[in-house]
């Protein structure tokens, strides 16, 4: 099978996995995995689509500064600049982006810090943090209206080959070398933020 065959199959199939986590409500949600690197190209999902339909017009192929690289009738997602900040940055593979009601919340209870921390959690391991003291801070961005404005501050903290970046009151985009690891990360965020609105409610006098 051709490499672009494989890495659309790949995508596809994360896709599937988490819209059977309903993570993909309303059509939000979008998804990139890379399929070559100089020139950098990636798929990305189409925009606007029902993300829990698998069909074949779900993905195309853009360049890093997101444009089509081929003639097509499909627009990619109106976020896919915040995709080619992540090829643009770093060495990643693949980057995903949901929106739910736990990273919502979290993300406005937390908005105000800039950040949430995560420490003495099991699942923090999941970023390569295995020491006691180690601490996941997952950064939170304005959820600014111009998606080149957004790209630009979301870009900012996109450091290494894998991270989490919160959009308040939108959602979250996760990184990592591939597929895998991405989706991960993912499942490892959405894990911390249930837990700590759990916790905070049960704190609530
Ligand atoms: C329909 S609400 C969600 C969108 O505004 C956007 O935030 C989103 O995640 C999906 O946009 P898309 O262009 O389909 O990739
Ligand atoms: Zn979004």
């Amino acid at each position: 099978m051709k490499l672009l065959q494989e890495k659309w199959n790949e995508l596809a199939d994360i896709k599937d996995e988490l819209a059977t986590r309903d993570w993909f409500m309303g059509t939000s949600g979008n998804l990139s995995i890379k399929v070559n690197d100089s020139p950098t190209q990636f798929l990305v999902s189409a925009s606007g689509k029902d993300k829990r339909k698998r069909t074949s017009k779900d993905f195309l192929v853009v360049d890093n500064k997101g444009s089509s690289v081929e003639v097509s009738d499909l627009r990619p997602s109106a976020e896919t600049l915040l995709h080619c900040a992540v090829y643009n940055n770093s060495t990643a593979g693949c980057s995903l982006h949901v929106h739910t009601v736990a990273n919502n919340v979290i993300s406005e209870l937390y908005g105000r810090s800039g950040k949430i921390d995560f420490k003495g959690l099991e699942l923090i391991k999941a970023f390569n943090l295995w020491q006691e003291d180690d601490v996941l801070s997952i950064p939170i961005i304005h959820n600014f209206g111009e998606i080149p404005k957004l790209a630009e501050e979301f870009q900012s903290h996109v450091k290494s080959d894998k991270g989490a970046v919160l959009i308040r009151n939108h959602g979250i985009t996760v990184w990592g070398v591939n597929g895998f690891e991405a989706k991960k990360l993912l499942e490892a965020c959405e894990f911390l933020f249930q837990y700590q609105l759990t916790l905070d409610q049960l704190n609530v006098k």
